[in-house]
């Protein structure tokens, strides 16, 4: 089975272009949604004690987190210590949940890939991208964010222009939907042939 993980920088078309893998037929697995299963379930208490008022009526509220761990990297680190490992088991549980199943690819969407070190893992990556100036249209027209809360997340980030660097494949979402699903059909076919 060719594990194949799909990643990008904030805004860049990852979980748009993971579902159009998902319409190839590879089974899929996103870290952000499982992350939001987990701060409504077995996180939340765990992050209770260590950010005490960020968990409501047992749900993570991912806006007071986001304030305090934004621009204080050791709270983030703890943040990622505590989500980091419960995220890497569910992917574990999924690949080998495939394997059962005998796929021959599977897809997992990590946007922190590279900063994780989780590109060991991988078959093969994929690069999900966009120009800078369409990534920032895309962000700062989401609800509650900020040029300044932009800055911070980027920050964070490695470069979009590193990422590519360390791609097997790249996807461009600047380019449209038609485009994109034609670059996802191309690199499907390549990895099934391998
Ligand atoms: C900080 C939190 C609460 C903000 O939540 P919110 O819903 O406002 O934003 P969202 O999760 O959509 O993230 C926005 C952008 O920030 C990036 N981002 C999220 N976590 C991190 C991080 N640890 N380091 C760098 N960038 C990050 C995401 O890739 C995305 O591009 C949330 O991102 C979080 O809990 N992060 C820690 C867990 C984590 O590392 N998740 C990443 C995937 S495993
Ligand atoms: N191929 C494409 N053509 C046109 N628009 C696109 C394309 N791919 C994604 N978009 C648009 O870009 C925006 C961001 O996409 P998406 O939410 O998939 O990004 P993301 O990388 O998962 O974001 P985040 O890092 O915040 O989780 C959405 O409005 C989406 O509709």
């Amino acid at each position: 089975m060719i594990v194949l993980c799909l990643t990008g920088s904030i805004g860049m078309g990852k979980t748009t272009t993971s579902h159009m893998f998902a319409a190839e037929g590879a089974p899929v697995h996103s870290a952000d949604a499982v992350v939001h299963q987990l701060y409504a379930g077995k996180a939340a208490p765990l992050i209770e004690a260590a950010f005490p008022e960020t968990v409501v009526n047992g749900v993570v509220d991912r806006e007071q987190l986001s304030a305090r761990v934004l621009d204080d990297p050791k709270a983030l680190k703890r943040l990622e210590a505590i989500v980091h490992p419960l995220v890497r088991a569910e992917e574990e549980a999924f690949l080998e949940a495939a394997r059962q199943r005998s796929a021959r690819l599977a897809v997992l969407d990590v946007p922190l890939l590279f900063e994780t070190g989780a590109d060991s893992r991988c078959d093969r990556i994929v690069v999900v991208t966009a120009p800078p100036e369409v990534q920032r249209e895309r962000v700062l027209s989401r609800p509650g964010m900020t040029e300044a809360k932009l800055e911070a997340i980027l920050a964070r980030q490695m470069p979009d222009e590193e990422k590519r660097a360390r791609a097997d494949f790249i996807v461009d979402t600047g380019n449209g939907m038609e485009a994109a699903r034609l670059a996802v059909k191309a690199i499907v076919k390549r990895c099934r042939a391998l």
